[in-house]
Parts: structure tokens; sequence; C-alpha cells
């Protein structure tokens, strides 16, 4: 029945059609953040295939039927459950495993377990996906980053963390709905850690090169400043908000990773805070953390030298310090 249903066309020159190559991407954890960022990729189309790998294998199962259901909606990809083995030829690995902040917890606080998965997964990954670009969400990110680039060898700039590309999200989201504005209008940076001592750019705040915050500003403008730094605050918080209320954040993290997957793959040259290995900024040297970088085919290609005033520099030190002491805690050995 099925081999009577088609004709087959010969076509001599078949061998000479030019094939794109097929987009691939590897998600390790299918939880929330994991399921959050599949079902973002699937719906903008980002990979021809997407691999998804989790020790749970049987939510794994259902987590991929689940997308499967959805492909007659969609443009055509291959999903499929599987283990880093089938992560040959994967252009982007995607790790989101591992434990969450419980209510109240902090980022960091999650160190010492993480540390301990990533311990068994980075040499897997690279011993099977060798080619691929590795895209950090595991928290506490900037010291996950690091991590996977310490176990796994691979050069600085294909080892990324999502860093603080959702926080700036959500800074560009509550300052535009201030100023009634699309929030890809308006120009704001978080940098540092994704994690208390991120550091807020108000100096860079601009709305089509306008700057909202000078220094020199009179005692009108000043107030005005006053009545919007509290925004700050709600940035610095929103994790800890979300979780209290629904147990994780995936959502928002799954649209600021399809972005940076887009700019790796369509070499799109993108300013975005992703968190990667800073040495001689500002004093700055050997941990991971954001500064606006640019993303494209090579992973992070550049990392922008952002002038800061002097009370942002001291706030990104500390916030280096932080991140550098909890580094200099762990054990990286295997
Ligand atoms: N960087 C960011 O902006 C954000 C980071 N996160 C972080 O993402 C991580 C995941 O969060 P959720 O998805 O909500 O947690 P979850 O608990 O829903 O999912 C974690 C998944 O990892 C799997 N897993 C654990 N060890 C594994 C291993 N060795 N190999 C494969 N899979 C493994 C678990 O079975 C589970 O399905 C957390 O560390 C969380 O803090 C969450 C939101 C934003
Ligand atoms: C959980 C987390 O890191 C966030 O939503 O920012």
């Amino acid at each position: 029945m099925l081999d009577s249903l088609f004709t087959t066309v010969s076509h001599p020159t078949q061998d000479l059609i030019p094939h794109r190559r097929p987009r691939k991407g590897v998600i390790v954890g299918a939880g929330q953040v994991g399921m959050a960022c599949a079902y973002s990729l699937l719906i903008q189309n980002v990979f021809d295939e997407m691999v998804i790998v989790d020790v749970n294998t049987e939510k794994l199962e259902g987590e991929v039927m689940d997308l499967n259901h959805g492909l007659p909606f969609v443009q055509p990809t291959i999903i499929r459950s599987g283990t880093l083995a089938d992560g040959e030829d994967a252009d982007i690995v995607i790790i989101t495993a591992g434990a969450k902040q419980k209510p109240g917890e902090s980022r960091l606080e999650l160190v010492q377990r993480n540390l301990e998965i990533f311990k068994g997964l980075i040499p897997q990954v690279v011993k099977y996906c060798s080619k691929a670009i590795l895209l950090i969400v595991t928290n506490p990110v900037d010291i996950m980053t690091y991590v996977s680039l310490k176990l796994s060898g691979l050069p600085n700039s294909s080892v990324i963390g999502s860093g603080t590309v959702l926080d700036t999200a959500r800074f560009r989201y509550l300052l535009a709905e201030k100023f009634q504005l699309d929030s890809r209008s308006l120009h704001a940076y978080i940098i540092g850690e994704h994690g208390d001592s991120e550091v807020p750019v108000w100096s860079k705040v601009n709305i089509s090169g306008m700057q909202l915050f000078q220094e020199d500003a009179n005692e009108e403008k000043l107030a005005d400043m006053d009545r919007i730094k509290p925004i700050f605050e709600q940035v610095k918080n929103a994790a800890y908000e979300v979780i209290q209320r629904k147990g994780a954040t995936s959502y928002a993290i799954g649209l600021g990773v399809t972005q940076i997957v887009q700019s790796i793959l369509r070499n799109q040259n993108r300013l975005l805070t992703v968190s990667s290995l800073i040495h001689g900024f500002e004093g700055i040297d050997d941990v991971c953390l954001s500064l606006p970088a640019v993303v494209n085919r090579q992973g992070v290609s550049r990392t922008l030298n952002l002038t800061l005033t002097p009370t942002e520099k001291e706030k990104l030190q500390h916030s280096a310090r932080v991140l550098r002491q909890t580094i200099e805690k762990l054990d990286l050995s295997s």
C-alpha cells in the first residue's frame, strides 16, 4: 500500500543539488526552563533538529511527545529525546540541567549542587558534541559558565552564559512601561552577575540616543531620576517574585535563549548582555560576567568596553569580586 502511493521520479543530478546543513541543537534538561526554550525555539523555527536530554527519561519522553504533536502547526523540525551521544554535529548545546532556587534561595546557593552535575556532564558534552558552542543557562549562570569553560577546555568564545540577557529584558520592559514605549525602542543594560550584585548602567539608558540621565542634571531632572530608579529593585528581585508565585521562571528565559541562539546561528553580530570570560576590563580578571557582547557564529567574538561612571565601575568591580570569591572556593578537579 505504502509503496504504491507514490511513483519515484528519477533525477540523475540529485547529488549536484546543494543542501543547506541542518541546524541542530541539543537541550540538556527537560525541566521548566529547558522546555520553555524548546517551545520558543520550535515556534520560531530556529533549529531543523532538536535533541532533548534529561536523566528523568519518562518526563523527557512525555515532553517530546507533547512537542511533536504540535508539529502540524509549525515549520518542519525533527524533535527527539536522546542522549548526548545523539548530539554529534550539533551547532549549539544549551544546558539547563540542574537544581533551581527554592523560594527565598539565592542563585549562588545552588553552586555546589550544580557543580557536581556539571563535573559529570561537561566532559560528555565535549566528547560527543565537539563542534558545538555551549550556551549555559543553569544557575548561578556566571559561575556555571566559568566551570564549563574550565572543564571543557574549549576556546573562550565558544562558552557563553545567558548572563543578564533576562535582567536586561526586565529592565527594558519596566522602563518602557514607564515611558509608554515599545521596549525594543529603548536601550538599557544590566551588567555584571546575573544575581544579587548585578549593576544597572543608568548612564547609558537612552531613547533613540537621547540620554535619560546626566551627571550634571538640574534638580528637576534629578528628582525624575529618583522616581525611576526604584525600577532596578524590581529587576533585581524579579526572579524571587516569580518563584514565590509559580515556583520557577521559564517563558522569558526561553525567549531570551532563542534570541541568543538566533544571533549565533544567523551570524547576526547582535550586542547582547551574555556572560563570557572577562580579562582586563576595569581591573576585572578571570571571571565570567555580563557586558554587552557581540554574538555571532563564533560565539562571543568581542565585548564592548563600556565607559562607566565611577559609581557604576565600583559596582561592577564589586560584582566581579563576589563571583571571583565564589570561584575560589570551588574544587574543579574531577
Ligand atoms: N540563567 C537564567 O536566566 C535562568 C536560569 N534558570 C536556571 O535553570 C535551571 C533549571 O531550572 P528549571 O528548568 O526550572 O528546573 P527543573 O527542576 O524544572 O528542571 C531541571 C531538569 O534538569 C534535569 N537534570 C538534572 N540533572 C541532569 C543531568 N545530569 N543531565 C540531564 N538532565 C538533568 C532534571 O531531571 C530536571 O528535569 C536552574 O538552575 C535555574 O536556576 C532558571 C531561569 C532563568
Ligand atoms: C531564575 C532566574 O535566574 C531568573 O529568573 O532570573
